[in-house]
């Protein structure tokens, strides 16, 4: 299994997944003055409406709130996509206290924490885990996240963590529509890319919006009574640092739509 500590973090995982030295991994930081604005890249569009929120759970990497991806109820549209990309999950990646948490970085600074929703391509594929293996099958929506306010939403999963305090524990998470995280510009950077935990499959085409949201430093603490380990195990371990460090960009262009 692997982790972020010291014995199974980021540093040995290419032992397990040899994707973890491929030419297209995740995060890598956007340095804005090399990247290359594109004007045929047109505005993302979320259509969230219909959106609905299955459950939310803490997997022992991070906290992630599924959705029903039966059909293109919350999909993600425009940018660099050529289809439709069905919503299938948001999760979040954070620090310690007081220090670095997001996984991507801006001229090589970082952020308090990163969300990722994440969307797959089921117009050419039949399921998630085709897409998931593919170079055009998942789409993720990177968010950063600064300290500030209190987020006027993000109180909705923050209260529901102590329920998912340990990993593989779940609970239910009806009606969330995560239309209400987003900032209030949607310009983004967009590169080809991995996911940013094992399996490291090189199938993602980030979309990273330029526009961090706030929240409060409570808030951001409360993600870090969540547990690395389960009820059962003996020595309780806390989640924070569940980040990848940037990766070599190896050659790639990140675009800009503005
Ligand atoms: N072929 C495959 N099926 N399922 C998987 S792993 C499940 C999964 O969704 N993993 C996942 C890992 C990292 C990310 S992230 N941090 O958004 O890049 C998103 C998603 S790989
Ligand atoms: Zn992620």
């Amino acid at each position: 299994r692997w982790g972020y500590g010291k014995e199974d973090g980021p540093s040995v995982w290419h032992k397990h997944y040899p994707s973890a030295k491929g030419n297209r991994q995740s995060p890598i930081d956007i340095i804005p003055h090399q990247v290359s604005h594109d004007p045929s890249l047109g505005q993302i569009v979320l259509n969230y409406d219909q959106c609905t929120s299955i459950n939310i759970s803490n997997n022992g990497h991070s906290v992630v709130v599924e959705f029903d991806d039966s059909d293109d109820r919350s999909v993600i549209l425009g940018g660099p996509l050529d289809n439709p990309y069905r919503l299938k999950q948001f999760h979040f990646h954070w620090g310690g206290k007081g220090c670095r948490g997001s996984e991507h970085t801006v001229a090589g600074n970082c952020y308090v924490s990163e969300l990722h929703l994440v969307h797959w391509n089921a117009v050419k594929f039949r399921t998630y885990s085709d897409a998931a293996t593919a170079p055009d099958g998942l789409a993720v929506l990177g968010i950063f996240l600064e300290t500030g306010d209190d987020h006027r939403w993000l109180h909705m999963i923050t209260d529901a963590l102590y329920m998912v305090k340990f990993k593989g524990s779940v609970t239910d998470f009806k009606g969330f529509n995560p239309k209400c995280l987003l900032p209030s510009s949607l310009h983004y950077w967009t590169y080809l890319g991995s996911l940013t935990t094992p399996p490291l499959d090189e199938s993602v085409t980030w979309i990273i919006l330029k526009e961090p949201i706030t929240l409060s430093e409570r808030q951001l603490s409360k993600f870090r009574m969540l547990l690395f380990t389960a009820e059962e195990e003996d020595q309780r371990m806390r989640m924070e640092n569940n980040f990848r460090p940037p990766q070599p960009l190896k050659g790639r262009k990140v675009r800009s739509s503005v």
